[in-house]
């Protein structure tokens, strides 16, 4: 129970003041019942001798009467109680009570003692003596009867009893004294609420104020201090307090630094820092532990250690494994981690932590226990820190040792002297060397003497300031054969950024080089001829751009195809066709230099480079190089007992003049190709900057042809066939003509093989075919004679899938007689799929149409195609008529060609006849059928009737 001060020092005084009076009260009344008794006492001896001497007075002069009268005076005194007078013989001779007169005295009621009244007899004296609870005081004096000469013992002597009353005289005196106390008391209680009011602000109010600042203090407030006005011992005390508050204060504060300063070290600590209690519970987890666990500190502390992060499979197997080291009972559990720091030692074991997200963490874990003073435990620390580096490391170093002694490659250690500090099994196996009598060499022991000094020297600079080589190296093994490697070099440079190690790893790469060897070749070669292929042409190419540029110099381009190659190919399989370009190739070889690059870009295509020693090329020897190349070319090449003829085209491009870059050089000499195939005089043709104007001009006509349909620019023109026995008119030839509103007349000659090359040539040809067949029948209801039209085919035509359905709907359109027309077609046309060509023609010969071959002998005629193709008609080509006068070769391939026919039983139409001399000399040889300027040039359909009005020969 709790007795404030306050309440206590109240009760204390008032109580104290209480006491103090009940105290002084009870002394008071015990002093005052003596006093009064001893006072009641005197004067009652004073009444008793006052009472012998008048009632023995009485007696003595027989006023017996007088007595009464005495007693019942006395008994009107106030504290009279009783008086009683007996006489001699002991009977009552005068009472206060007057029922007692008479009686013997022993026979009354008021408790006196015999005793007392014998000896008061015997003795004759007065006797006093108080009730026993001082009620009242008896007395007794004898009253006698006789004289005082009568001798004592002669006397009759009654009693005299008087009895005084104590009770009233002590009440009254008592009553003071209460009065008395009472005043005593309400001082004492004044004084004490006094006392009690000073005390209060003297001590009480000042305890409690330090009291207060006291619980203030322990609440947290450090900044308070007891203030107290009055400079006494409680100051004093105050003082004392503050004093101490401020000692401990400092000592708190350091002691907070001081667990913050140790706080902080534990939390920035690299390691996992985790206290428990001696149970296992969490007390404390540091922010490294939060960080390698990934839980906060809140997620664990006064949680069980250790399941919260252990692999319980993990604890078991500790377990296990403590009870067989140490030979103790360890439960898996707490009990594993501190089964030993429990006997005072450090636990230090490795552990894998499991991390929230589930991974593992391997762990150095070592764990103390914490002793207090008295030796018991109280809780154990445990120090973990990640080795998952230490670990992979380690694992690293047993995997490079692996790789060490089990790779392919050979691995050479050596010290920063180069002497071998050692080699792996592979280096033994590949170089020969044994283990033993490599370490120690010098690192150059499988030496090949292959590299010259500067080799070796740019080598060691790289890797001197670079930390690493790389590169082939030829070694030597110690039976002394040479092989290239691919070498490695790697510097292991120390703390001191010294290097202490080179690390030299290289691979046989013979195998490599021989496979990389057929791969240029066969990324760089042309397969059949081994020829640069088209990559490497360009590359050297390249290159010799660089060098020209460099040198200032110049330098020339060849491109060349072969004239008839395809001619050889489809006639006589691939097989020579193949065996034709080896033996062109060989012979371009030839004819160059070495250094000239001869290349093969695809098909019969190849190209020279002549890379020219002089200064400035001399385009003499250029020109004498490409006649050169036209005469191997055109010699005959001797495959498989065939004599096959065929010959070149060449353009020539000159860097810088025609060019400075590869792509230009490249396309002008193609260009020069090509202008080199269309011109019949010479093989060969340097580029020149027409040549890029023509192709600018054909860059022109491809847009205007595709425009020209629509815009109606183009119509027919038909040349009559005529029978040069008769002069009648056996047909016409439609020839096309575009009339271009800027360009004016184009030829079909060119704009043929562009409508051919931008895939328009099937809708012209069928526009031309339907207008020509349109114009037949308008003729045909206007001119009685009969007649044919013959209609030319492009190779790209025949080669439609829509060709024959074409024709046919259109022949149906027109009610046309298929007889009536004639398909002409060049050689060259069919030569690409002849297969597929002898099929379509051979289904429109079926149909009806006629088929004509035309400009025979131009191409790579064959018999083969007079004997394979359903043919009615050959058509001798102009030139061939042109000079058949005057050259004899070309007489002969009229004569032969009209010889064939006639045996084939086929027409045959002599072309381009424009002289009447003409027209005998093929008349003579028996050739009866002639068109050409001699009888009329190509004409609009509107003057075509006229000539079937008018004798023919409209050019003379
Ligand atoms: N696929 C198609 N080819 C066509 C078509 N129209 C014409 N052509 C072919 O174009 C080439 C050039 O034709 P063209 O300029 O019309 O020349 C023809 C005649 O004008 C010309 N000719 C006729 N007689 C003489 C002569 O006495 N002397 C002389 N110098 N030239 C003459 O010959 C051309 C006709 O030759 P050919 O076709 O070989 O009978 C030409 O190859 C045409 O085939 C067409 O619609 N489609």
């Amino acid at each position: 129970m709790r007795i404030s001060l306050k309440f206590l020092l109240a009760l204390l005084l008032f109580g104290f003041a209480l006491l103090a009076t009940l105290v002084s009260f009870i002394i008071s009344k015990q002093q005052v019942t003596d006093r009064v008794t001893k006072t009641i006492t005197k004067q009652l001896l004073n009444d008793l001798n006052l009472i012998q001497s008048e009632f023995e007075r009485y007696i003595i002069y027989g006023q017996a009467e007088g007595i009464s009268q005495s007693v019942a005076a006395k008994s009107s005194e106030i504290d009279t109680l009783l008086l009683v007078v007996t006489s001699p013989n002991g009977k009552v001779r005068a009472s206060t009570s007057p029922v007692d007169i008479g009686k013997y005295w022993k026979q009354l009621n008021y408790e006196f003692n015999s005793k007392q009244y014998q000896r008061v007899l015997e003795k004759n004296t007065s006797s006093v003596w108080s009730s026993t609870e001082n009620q009242w005081i008896d007395g007794m004096v004898p009253i006698c009867q006789s004289n005082f000469q009568i001798s004592l013992r002669n006397q009759q002597c009654g009693v005299a009893i008087y009895r005084k009353d104590l009770t009233y005289k002590t009440n009254e005196v008592l009553q003071g004294i209460i009065t008395q106390s009472v005043y005593i008391g309400i001082g004492s209680i004044i004084g004490a609420i006094f006392i009690l009011i000073i005390t209060h602000y003297l001590i009480t109010e000042r305890v409690i104020k330090i009291k207060n600042i006291l619980i203030r203090w322990i609440g947290g407030e450090r900044d308070v201090q007891i203030q107290l006005n009055i400079n006494d011992e409680l100051s004093d005390i105050a003082s004392l307090i503050n004093e101490l508050v401020q000692r401990f204060s400092e000592e708190e504060e350091a002691l907070q630094r001081s667990e913050q300063l140790k706080q902080a070290i534990i939390n920035s600590a690299n390691y996992s820092i985790i206290a428990t209690s001696p149970e296992g519970i969490i007390t404390s987890f540091n922010k490294s532990a939060e960080y390698l666990l990934g839980f906060k500190a809140e997620e664990l502390v006064n949680k069980k250690n250790p399941e919260a992060f252990h692999d319980k499979h993990e604890v078991s197997r500790k377990a296990e494994e403590l009870k067989h080291r140490f030979g103790i009972d360890v439960q898996p559990g707490f009990d594993v981690f501190v089964a030993i720091p429990s006997m005072g030692e450090v636990y230090e074991d490795e552990w894998t932590y499991v991390h929230k997200n589930g991974d593992k963490i391997p762990v150095h874990l070592s764990i103390t226990a914490l002793f207090n003073e008295q030796g018991d435990i109280e809780g154990y620390l445990s120090i973990a820190y990640d080795i998952s580096a230490k670990k992979k490391n380690e694992r690293d170093l047993y995997l490079a040792e692996k790789v060490f002694n089990n790779t392919n490659e050979a691995i050479m250690i050596t010290d920063e002297n180069l002497n071998i500090v050692n080699i792996n099994q592979a280096y033994c196996s590949i170089t020969g060397f044994s283990k033993n009598y490599a370490i120690g060499k010098k690192a150059n022991i499988a030496y090949s003497g292959k590299h010259d000094k500067l080799f070796y020297e740019e080598m060691w600079q790289k890797i001197a300031h670079e930390n690493h080589w790389s590169g082939e190296i030829w070694n030597r093994r110690k039976d002394g054969e040479i092989f290239p490697t691919w070498l490695t070099i790697n510097t292991v440079r120390g703390k001191d950024n010294r290097i202490c190690n080179y690390i030299g790893l290289f691979k046989d790469i013979t195998q490599q080089k021989l496979a990389a060897e057929e791969l240029e070749k066969l990324a760089y070669y042309d397969q059949l001829t081994q020829l640069p292929n088209r990559v490497l042409f360009n590359e050297r190419l390249d290159r010799m751009i660089i060098q020209a540029n460099r040198e200032n110099k110049r330098f020339a381009l060849m491109y060349m195809d072969l004239n008839r190659f395809k001619y050889v190919n489809d006639t006589y399989g691939h097989e020579i066709g193949d065996e034709l370009l080896i033996q062109v190739a060989q012979r371009l070889t030839k004819s160059v230099r070495e250094s000239d690059t001869v290349a093969r870009l695809g098909g019969d295509e190849f190209t020279i480079i002549l890379s020219e020693q002089k200064e400035l090329i001399n385009l003499n020897d250029i020109t004498g190089i490409a006649n050169k190349l036209i005469n191997v070319i055109n010699q005959p090449f001797m495959i498989n007992n065939l004599n096959l003829y065929v010959g070149t085209s060449i353009g020539i491009s000159i860097y810088p003049n025609d060019g400075t870059d590869t792509s230009s050089l490249c396309k002008n000499a193609d260009t020069a190709m090509y202008k080199a195939k269309e011109s019949a005089a010479a093989n060969y043709k340097f580029f020149a900057e027409y040549m890029n104007k023509e192709n600018h001009s054909r860059l022109e006509l491809e847009s205007a042809l595709r425009s020209a349909m629509k815009n109606n620019e183009f119509s027919l023109h038909y040349q009559p066939i005529i029978n040069i026995t008769n002069q009648k008119i056996l047909g016409f030839e439609a020839l096309l003509r575009w009339q271009h509103p800027h360009l004016g007349n184009i030829s079909p000659e060119h704009f043929i093989p562009i409508a051919e090359d931008l895939g328009l040539i099937n809708e012209l040809g069928d526009w031309v075919f339907c207008h020509a067949l349109e114009q037949l029948r308008e003729w045909k209801t206007n001119i009685s004679q009969e007649f044919y039209i013959a209609i030319n085919l492009s190779a790209k035509q025949l080669q439609s899938n829509t060709l024959v359905t074409s024709l046919v709907n259109t022949i149906e359109e027109y009610q046309i007689n298929p007889q009536n027309i004639h398909i002409e077609i060049t050689e060259t046309s069919v030569i690409s799929d002849p297969e597929m060509a002898v099929k379509k023609l051979k289904k429109l010969r079926d149909i009806g149409f006629k088929i004509s071959i035309d400009d025979f002998g131009t191409g790579q005629s064959s018999l083969n195609y007079l004997k394979k193709f359903p043919i009615n008609t050959i058509k001798i080509d102009k030139t061939f008529v042109k000079s058949a006068e005057s050259d004899q070769v070309d007489m002969a391939i009229v004569k032969a060609v009209l010889s064939i026919a006639e045996s084939m039983d086929l027409a045959v139409v002599a072309e381009g006849v424009e002289t009447k001399s003409q027209e005998k000399l093929l008349l003579g040889e028996g050739c009866k059928i002639g068109q050409g300027y001699l009888y009329s040039k190509p004409l609009p359909a509107s003057q075509v009737k006229q000539l079937f009005n008018r004798k023919l020969r409209l050019v003379e």
